[in-house]
């Protein structure tokens, strides 16, 4: 860290804290994202592994990653500085005044630019929302924090199924599916609306309502001044069933906004996009260099500024196993998962945010969701501040009471203003047969990933 010079504190996130900094020769500015690493240091491949991934992404609206450095108990993670914020930001400035539709279509095409090539090395952000994608000086959108959420799925220190963001998160999460490329979808959809409209899409004022509206998909219309293109893309964005969302390739290149979106994606994007959407394929001898990479180093460069070439990335996956499919009917319920569970908070998310932990497998009971939350649940979710229902969350196994940590507390205020009118689309809860590319799940086998684990063991 010698080699920067710290300009400021950006913000406090879960892990620890965002800071500007400055490179002493490049005079460049970056940030940096302090990770307090695990007490237990056999876990520290994890990290690695994590941040290895996260250099893979390159791409002109994916947040650069620069270099990872540990010191002491902390992971640091260069990367680059969006000056101009985040969109959430973005949206509360703009106050009344609608966006421009040029501009949506240029942030929105961007967007999926970013979180396709993610899903094209088979990743999964899983924490999609305006405040984890930022803007440029120059306006380019830029999706930040995945880390974070690659980093705690494969850290067994921090053992946990993510969940979400309650107000992002898409039915099948809630109903305790398997995340998967339709479900950051569903949250990318959620920004799409709230640019249209500078509202959230499921506003409400209980956890019941929130949940109730999110598994319906009951939204209030957008405004019938944008375009027809937008309006039928939100609403295929926001399918219950993930198999008939579109995914992001086919929004960008064979859906009815595709012409739209392209003509506002900047040629670079256009560029990598139409490099195609090339399986990643592990290489032995790619994977040998890291292998040693890994041993020799505590401190980890993109291979631009280390001149190593990393091995193409398949996907991200805590265990290898079969996998998983979507079944035709949701089953499973959340509330077992809650029951079971209790909720806690790192450090700082009290402040800002929260996490939702895994239940054991074990104690999972298959249930109806019936199109009704589960009346467990809910009256577990009473006590919650809905405000919460903005942060991240885990949910922790084991404790004792199930709701232990922020959603214990009092019910707090109504985040979003009084609730404006919402409009059932009981189309979208009819099941489609086109098990249009829902293509990946969490849950995935990962072979990159099992060949560094090997090559660990043989050296
Ligand atoms: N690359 C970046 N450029 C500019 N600002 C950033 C960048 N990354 C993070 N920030 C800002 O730093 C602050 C902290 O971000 P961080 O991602 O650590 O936490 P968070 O998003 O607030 O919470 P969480 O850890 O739960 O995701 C936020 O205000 C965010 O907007």
């Amino acid at each position: 860290m010698e080699r920067y010079l710290i300009q400021k504190v950006v913000g406090e996130g879960s892990f620890g804290r965002a800071l500007l900094v400055r490179c002493k020769s490049s005079q460049e500015n970056y940030v940096v994202k302090e990770i307090q690493l695990p007490k237990n240091h056999s876990k520290l491949e994890n990290w690695r592994r994590e941040a290895i991934l996260l250099s893979r992404m390159k791409h002109p609206n994916i947040v650069a990653f620069r270099e990872a450095l540990e010191a002491d108990d902390l992971l640091c993670i260069v990367m680059e500085y969006c000056s101009g914020g985040d969109l959430l930001q973005r949206i509360q400035q703009q106050k009344t005044t609608q966006f421009w539709v040029d501009d949506i279509l240029r942030w929105f095409a961007q967007m999926c630019a970013g979180a396709q090539h993610i899903h094209d090395k088979r990743v999964l952000h899983r924490d999609l929302k305006s405040k984890n994608i930022f803007l440029t000086d120059n306006g380019t959108i830029k999706l930040g924090d995945f880390g974070s959420a690659c980093i705690l799925n494969s850290s067994k220190a921090y053992a946990h199924t993510y969940v979400g963001t309650p107000y992002y998160v898409a039915p099948e999460i809630w109903d305790n599916k398997p995340y998967n490329n339709k479900s950051d979808v569903w949250s990318l959809g959620c920004v799409l609306y709230e640019l249209c409209t500078l509202r959230h899409p499921f506003q409400a004022p209980s956890w019941k309502s929130l949940i109730l509206k999110v598994c319906r998909g009951a939204y209030p219309p957008l405004p019938s001044h944008l375009p027809y293109e937008l309006q039928y893309l939100v609403k295929q964005m926001f399918k219950t069933n993930p198999k008939d969302r579109p995914s992001l390739h086919s929004i960008l290149t064979s859906h009815r906004v595709s012409r739209l979106l392209r003509a506002h994606l900047p040629s670079q994007a256009l560029e990598m996009q139409a490099q195609g959407r090339r399986p990643g394929r592990w290489d032995r001898e790619e994977g040998k260099k890291v292998a040693n990479f890994l041993r020799e180093k505590s401190l980890m460069k993109t291979s631009t500024s280390e001149g190593v070439e990393l091995p193409e990335a398949h996907c991200e996956s805590r265990e290898p196993g079969p996998r998983k499919q979507w079944a035709a009917q949701p089953s499973d319920t959340v509330l077992q998962m809650l029951a079971n569970a209790s909720l806690v908070s790192s450090d700082s998310m009290t402040s800002t945010s929260q996490t939702l932990t895994e239940a054991p497998e074990a104690s999972t009971q298959r249930r109806r969701w019936d199109r009704d939350p589960p009346e467990k649940l809910l009256s577990l979710l009473e006590k919650a501040q809905l405000s919460r229902a903005f942060s991240t969350f885990l949910i922790n196994t084991g404790g004792e009471d199930p709701l232990v940590g922020p959603l214990s507390q009092p019910q707090g205020d109504d985040p979003d203003g009084p609730e404006p009118e919402v409009v059932l689309d009981e189309d979208r809860l009819q099941p489609r047969s086109d098990d249009e590319d829902t293509d990946f799940e969490e849950e995935s086998p990962c072979d990159w990933m099992d060949e560094v684990e090997k090559m660990f063991l043989d050296h």
